[in-house]
């Protein structure tokens, strides 16, 4: 996943180290005895012991020398980090990471690192990427448990999914479904997007599939007659989990935006979850913002992340609206689908995984 992101941070994350190993002294060089404390940089203001001091110098005054010259702090300078921040702010754009997005990972960076003391004896490496680390969590946000969020809620949740039309918005419902399977709930499907030829057969096959029930109307009915159905089923039969599809829409599209507004009054839906893929990488990130400001909702699936080496989308999404990425998908079977966990996400990026 996210292949070219990867690289770039990777490389950015190297000659960040590289510039600050060689502007403050070497991690690895170990004090050793008396000859340590010269090799301190003038400008740390060290009162270095004259050598014929340190040569007749005791050894419990050597050991506390080379101590003073352990914990001896060094301050990582802005022009470090200056240069190789504009090379990682070409690398995050290039990516599809959005603007803001990147101008938020870029600042959260130089005020972590420049500036910053780093100690004689502390790793660069952990200093640059507990930096790289700390400003991708930043953007991506605390995430989402969904099992809590459904264990927490009185029953049924009712989680509709709404979006841009052809982008796997179905699919996903159904890798959904598997997954909410797999930690134990029970789920009824609503076939509400009435709208679009095919809809309602390609999710009954879905549920076929996966063995749920899928309360439909015939097409062109009013979705949310199904979903009120649905959600009725769902009562009767204390079912966990309503999962509701809608028709992918345009924000420009006024009837079905005012459809979308009565869904919302009649079945007051726990969850309003977007539906855009990864691979239109920037452009899914500007529709996310033009759908969160003119409908509104309360989290964001991206598909098609298998597809995207760039990872911009993923990255950008949940900054930029506002709102948690709760699911990404992965490829084109059932269990293609991850529920989001920023911390295993950030730490793929960073190599660590
Ligand atoms: N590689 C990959 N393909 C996906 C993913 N999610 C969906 N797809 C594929 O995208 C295509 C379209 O998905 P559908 O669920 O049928 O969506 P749609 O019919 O285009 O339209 P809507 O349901 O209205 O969004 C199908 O071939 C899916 O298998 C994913 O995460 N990765």
């Amino acid at each position: 996943m996210f292949k070219a992101l990867k690289e770039k941070l990777f490389s950015a994350r190297k000659k960040l180290e590289h510039s600050i190993e060689v502007n403050t002294p070497a991690q690895n060089e170990k004090p050793q005895g008396i000859s340590r404390a010269e090799q301190i940089h003038p400008q740390q203001e060290v009162e270095t012991p004259a050598p014929e001091q340190v040569k007749k110098a005791s050894p419990k005054i050597t050991d506390k020398i080379v101590s003073f010259v352990r914990d001896r702090e060094f301050i990582i300078s802005e022009k470090d980090v200056n240069d190789i921040l504009d090379e990682l702010e070409m690398g995050l754009l290039e990516s599809d990471v959005a603007f803001s997005v990147t101008e938020a990972i870029l600042a959260r960076i130089k005020a972590d690192l420049s500036g910053s003391k780093r100690k004689i004896g502390t790793s660069v490496d952990s200093i640059v990427r507990n930096a790289l680390s700390d400003a991708l969590l930043g953007v991506l946000g605390e995430g989402v448990d969904i099992c809590a969020f459904i264990r927490e809620h009185e029953r049924p949740v009712k989680i509709l999914f709404t979006g841009v039309n052809g982008t796997g918005k179905t699919t996903s419902i159904a890798k959904v479904t598997r997954f909410l399977q797999k930690n134990g709930f029970s789920v009824v499907l609503g076939a509400g997007d009435t709208f679009r030829a095919g809809a309602i057969e390609q999710i009954d096959v879905h549920g076929e599939r996966l063995g749920v029930k899928v309360i439909q109307h015939q097409e062109g009915s009013d979705p949310t007659a199904v979903l009120f159905d649905t959600v009725e089923y769902a009562r009767a039969h204390k079912i966990d989990v309503v999962l509701g599809d809608t028709a992918g829409r345009f924000h420009n599209r006024a009837n079905l935006m005012n459809q979308l507004a009565k869904i919302r009054r009649v079945i007051n839906p726990d969850l309003i979850v977007y539906v855009d893929e990864a691979v239109a990488g920037n452009d899914a990130v500007i529709r996310a913002e033009e759908f969160a400001k003119s409908v509104g909702m309360d989290a964001i699936m991206l598909t098609k992340v298998d597809m995207d080496p760039k990872g911009g989308a993923a990255i950008s999404v949940a900054y930029a609206v506002g709102k948690p990425l709760l699911f990404i998908g992965t490829g084109q079977g059932y269990d293609d689908v991850m529920a989001f966990n920023p911390r295993l996400v950030v730490a793929d990026l960073l190599g660590d995984a």
